[in-house]
């Protein structure tokens, strides 16, 4: 094969590799329907509501934070965004088997709202992490799961008190300060279980992003 085809022939894959990159295949699809399916499970285990407005400590934090460390901004983005609509259109799957629009009017809207974008940012760190670490990945990845946590999920969960349960700011802010062992706790777990899942599977996120 002459220089010219070799170039050609690396051109058109690298083509192909950045069209497959950015299509959705159909196990990239069910990856999001297993995720959201495994976010809604996470939220069907009873939590434990705290403080005044009775927001639960809740095992979501954990699936939403490793659909992000398992399947990057995009992919993490659609499966809890999926899950967040089907609970919105009705299906019984927020915290005590509640559902519907009227979650929105809730202490816990913030939070709710606040889960597809903190996958989308622990995705898209994870992706950063991946590609520019070798050692002390876990760390990182750990580092990632809380910048979101605590910029996006609190964040938007203190403003969501404050809004919906009429809280003034300092009162959110130590009504959220309860969920923060638990939260950083389930986030090392996340890691855990995203490592594992990036060792036996390395094509559903560590090859893509390299
Ligand atoms: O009602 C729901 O379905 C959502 C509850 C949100 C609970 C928030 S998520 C962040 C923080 N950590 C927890 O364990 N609980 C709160």
């Amino acid at each position: 094969m002459s220089k010219t085809d070799s170039a050609a022939a690396a051109a058109s894959t690298s083509q192909r590799t950045a069209a497959s990159r950015k299509r959705w295949t159909a196990t990239d699809l069910g990856l999001i329907a297993v995720f959201a399916a495994l976010v809604a499970a996470s939220a069907i285990v009873p939590g434990i509501p705290v403080g005044a407005l009775g927001v639960p400590i809740t095992l979501v934090t954990l699936t939403v934070m490793l659909s992000g460390l398992v399947l990057g901004a995009g992919r993490g983005f659609a499966a809890v965004g999926l899950y967040v609509l089907l609970g919105l259109a009705g299906l019984p799957i927020f915290s005590g088997g509640r559902s519907g629009l009227g979650i929105l009017a809730s202490p816990s809207a913030g939070y709710i709202i606040a889960f597809p974008l903190a996958a989308a940012a622990t995705g898209y760190l994870a992706g950063v992490v991946i590609r520019r670490t070798v050692r002390n990945r876990g760390l990182w990845l750990f580092a990632a799961t809380m910048v979101s946590s605590i910029v996006i999920v609190h964040g938007l969960g203190v403003l969501g008190m404050m809004v919906n349960g009429k809280l003034d700011f300092t009162k959110a802010f130590i009504a959220d300060l309860a969920f923060y062992p638990g939260d950083i706790i389930k986030n090392v777990l996340a890691v855990v279980i995203a490592l594992a899942i990036h060792k036996a599977f390395p094509d559903v996120l560590v090859r893509r992003v390299k």
